[in-house]
């Protein structure tokens, strides 16, 4: 009986046994399953909220927001070896600046200017393709000549900008990274609070707890004015009626300043450009495309006012822009702040750069026909409702007073060289007009 009791204890305890461990077994591949369902729901969820952004914005965000992503681009000794050396100033208390933008039209021209009078120059691309990508690497090329690195990272990157003021104790930030131009944002509305607001912001935080804090000059624009109507613009006058949303997240910046000088003590400068034109310009803009167009024996559409008078714009040459950046850096006082904790007020500004001087669209076909030789096929349309402003025209009192602010190039003299590195740069023979005389074998003036 003993026998046949411990013979059946036995089997019960095998069977049972057996059932913990298919139990166990079950447990554990219903948790495997669980965690997968997981996964993949999760997996699910991040796919659909990516694919339903417009395909822009999923190209940015996928090039900014994954660090495995954006440190293929850059870190390591020999990357950090660069940004230092393209950083250091080669004069007696020079600058070390960090130039956002620099493989853009402003950015460009700004960093070689100041790497030219000796100042450390930095600079940070996200090189996207609003405009042909091509002309932003020839004109990381011509900085590269120049021994100006460019790191190819976005702005809305908090660990890239970390690392950098990491690197370098920058004393100066030139913020020219934006998503510019009007009218596309009826196209792509998103872009435009990813880098003008968004990105200003990243670049507001890193900057604030950067150690020493830089000083910031960066671009506002002259559309913040909106539907202003008096005339010449002021610093003072109305900012309140953007007539587009590129205005807005402008004017956003503005305000967003405001609070981080306010907070931080970051001394910050704003530059309100008024239509910057020249040289290594942006296809977008119309002097640009004009030109193309006209070659090309293509119609061009001039906008006029809903009243049939001419649009008016305070078209200014990039050389006097360039000035204008480099006398707000030179007269910016420091950051207050340190380790992200503001020691006292700090100082903060908004600045017109503009020529003075408005001239119509028409007058600006006028001057290309001039310079190309040809007569554009014109069609003249009433302005539709896109953003687009009837006119601008800068007062500039402020910064002739704070920096000696003076724009000395006129319209068709800045069109000239601009034809002339056009014809240049693309390779075009023209026969009649200035531009064939004017080609040189040089690509770049400024
Ligand atoms: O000052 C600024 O803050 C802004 O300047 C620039 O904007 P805008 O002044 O609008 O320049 P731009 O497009 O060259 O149009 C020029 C004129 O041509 C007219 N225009 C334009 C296109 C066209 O097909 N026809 C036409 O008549 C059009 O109606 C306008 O009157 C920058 O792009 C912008 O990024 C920002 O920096």
């Amino acid at each position: 009986m003993a026998m046949a009791d411990g013979k059946g204890k036995l089997e019960r305890y095998n069977s049972y046994i057996r059932k913990m461990n298919s139990s166990k077994a079950l447990a554990a591949s219903s948790k495997l399953l669980f965690r997968a369902s997981i996964l993949i729901a999760l997996f699910l969820v991040f796919f659909l909220t990516l694919t339903s952004y417009p395909t822009e914005v999923r190209r940015r965000l996928s090039s900014t927001s994954s660090f495995g992503a954006a440190s293929a681009r850059w870190g390591g000794p020999l990357w950090e070896k660069q940004v230092r050396h393209s950083s250091t100033p080669r004069r007696p208390n020079g600058f070390s600046v960090l130039v956002t933008g620099a493989a853009g039209f402003v950015g460009s021209h700004s960093s070689l200017a100041l790497k030219k009078r000796g100042d450390g120059v930095l600079g940070l691309d996200n090189f996207n393709d609003y405009y042909d990508p091509s002309l932003k690497r020839a004109r990381q090329a011509l900085l590269a000549k120049q021994s100006i690195f460019i790191v190819d990272g976005d702005i809305n990157n908090a660990y890239l900008l970390a690392k950098l003021f990491d690197v370098v104790p920058f004393s100066h930030v030139l913020h020219l990274a934006a998503q510019a131009g009007v009218r596309y944002a009826l196209q792509n509305p998103s872009s435009y609070v990813h880098s003008n607001v968004a990105g200003l912001v990243s670049l507001f935080e890193a900057s604030r707890q950067a150690s020493p804090q830089p000083a910031i000059v960066w671009a506002s624009s002259s559309s913040v004015y909106g539907l202003n109507e008096k005339a010449p613009f002021s610093e003072v006058d109305r900012t309140d009626r953007p007539a587009s949303l590129y205005a807005a997240t402008k004017k956003s910046g503005e305000a967003i300043a405001h609070a981080y000088n306010h907070i931080y003590g970051l001394s910050l400068t704003a530059l309100r450009f008024f239509t910057v034109y020249g040289p290594w310009g942006r296809p977008d803009m119309a002097y640009f495309s004009f030109t193309k167009d006209i070659l090309q024996g293509k119609a061009i559409t001039i906008f006029e006012r809903a009243d049939g008078q001419d649009v008016a714009r305070d078209f200014t040459y990039i050389d006097d822009i360039v000035r204008g950046c480099i006398g707000a850096l030179d007269t910016a006082q420091r950051s207050t702040g340190s380790g992200g904790r503001k020691r006292g007020p700090a100082q903060l500004r908004v600045y017109n750069l503009g020529n003075t001087s408005p001239v119509t669209v028409k007058g600006l076909v006028g001057i290309l026909e001039g310079l190309l030789g040809l007569t554009a096929k014109k069609n003249v349309v009433r302005m539709p409702g896109n953003g687009d402003v009837p006119f601008t025209h800068a007062n500039v009192s402020s910064s002739v007073r704070d920096f000696g602010y003076r724009p000395t190039t006129d319209l068709a003299t800045g069109l000239r060289k601009f034809v002339k590195w056009y014809v240049n740069y693309y390779g075009i023979k023209i026969t009649k007009g200035d531009a064939a005389s004017s080609s040189s074998s040089s690509r770049y003036s400024s």
